[in-house]
């Protein structure tokens, strides 16, 4: 009997203690985590972090100087043929066939990976470049070139699909339709890597996120785990003339108050308590409560000046 081929691993990217340096900057020092099969997993962090570098080393187009690294249970450094027709990636600086057609481009993508036409007809819908697909490259919006470096990457439906800051050129229709087209990817249990700088879209998409700083993940969690453990407050925006700052001060619990355009804006740790001492006071007519976010969370790891 021929021996059976050892299982595939259940995670789809593994690393463990992951250095990579240039000169004298050190852009990825000492990472180590485990993205599982089927997970949408956020990299955030300012410029300049080490998340491209991180990526490049995941696709296998960069080496680390040490540490391991394992995609599907393999090492995608030196350049692995296996993996790549199980990888898709789209860079900021995706290359394109520009004197083609836009449908003729992905077709050109789609043979190097041996997939057929309605594969491309698939990725031209997706992005909602079908009216275009006869337009050249060159001849295409920023926003459109985009969408066709995504279709390029997601033509041959590969498991693992890297984006790098996909929606950055996109207008605010197209960015929802691409935020439902990585829905339904991650819904038919693919893998996606996603960086970007949009703390609403990680938070709206992501299963869990990596906020890299220096090179170094400072927090690794849910979106929400993240917001709840956080230190951040929440914020009572108050309508104007209904409460002086001398007032708010002097609740029990209220960290500071400030006058923002016509509000007063009351932060605190315990907004029920905070709330119940407005409502006393002004009544809660007109009260708005923000809680913290995402993006707080992100501006206290990282700081706010970054
Ligand atoms: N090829 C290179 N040679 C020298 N330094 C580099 C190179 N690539 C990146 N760096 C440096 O390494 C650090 C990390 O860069 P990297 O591009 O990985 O960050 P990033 O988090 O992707 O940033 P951004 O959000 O701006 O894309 C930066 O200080 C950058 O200047």
């Amino acid at each position: 009997m021929p021996p059976t081929p050892p299982a595939e691993p259940t995670a789809a990217i593994v690393l463990d203690s992951v250095r990579k340096r240039y000169g004298t900057v050190q852009a990825v020092d000492g990472i180590s985590l485990t993205v599982p099969r089927g997970e949408f997993f956020g990299l955030l962090g300012p410029n300049g972090a080490g998340k491209t570098t991180l990526v490049e080393i995941m696709e296998g187009q960069r080496q680390a100087d040490s540490g391991t690294v394992a995609v599907f249970g393999q090492s995608p450094w030196p350049r692995n043929v296996r993996l790549l027709p199980r990888l898709g990636v789209q860079t900021q600086a995706s290359a394109f066939f520009v004197r083609l057609g836009a449908r003729e481009h992905l077709e050109t993508v789609a043979a190097l990976y041996g997939a057929g036409r309605e594969a491309v007809d698939r990725a031209l819908a997706s992005v909602g470049l079908t009216d275009h697909a006869a337009v050249r490259v060159e001849d295409l919006s920023g926003g459109q070139r985009q969408r066709l470096a995504i279709a390029s990457a997601l033509v041959h439906e590969p498991e693992l699909i890297f984006l790098d800051e996909p929606t950055a050129a996109l207008d605010p229709q197209a960015r929802r339709a691409l935020w439902q087209v990585l829905r339904d990817l991650k819904g038919a249990g693919r893998t996606i890597v996603y960086t970007t700088h949009h703390l609403d879209e990680a938070e709206a998409l992501c299963d869990r996120v990596a906020i890299v700083v220096d090179g170094r993940i400072r927090a690794l969690d849910t979106p929400a785990r993240l917001v709840a453990d956080g230190t951040t407050t929440t914020r009572l925006v108050v309508p104007a003339g209904r409460i002086t700052l001398d007032a708010a001060r002097a609740i029990p619990g209220v960290l500071a108050a400030t006058e923002q355009a016509d509000t007063v804006v009351l932060e605190t740790l315990d907004s029920g308590p905070v709330l119940a001492a407005v409502d006393e006071i002004a009544g809660l007519r007109g009260v708005r409560t923000l809680t913290a976010s995402l993006e707080d969370v992100y501006l206290q790891l990282t700081g706010n000046t970054s």
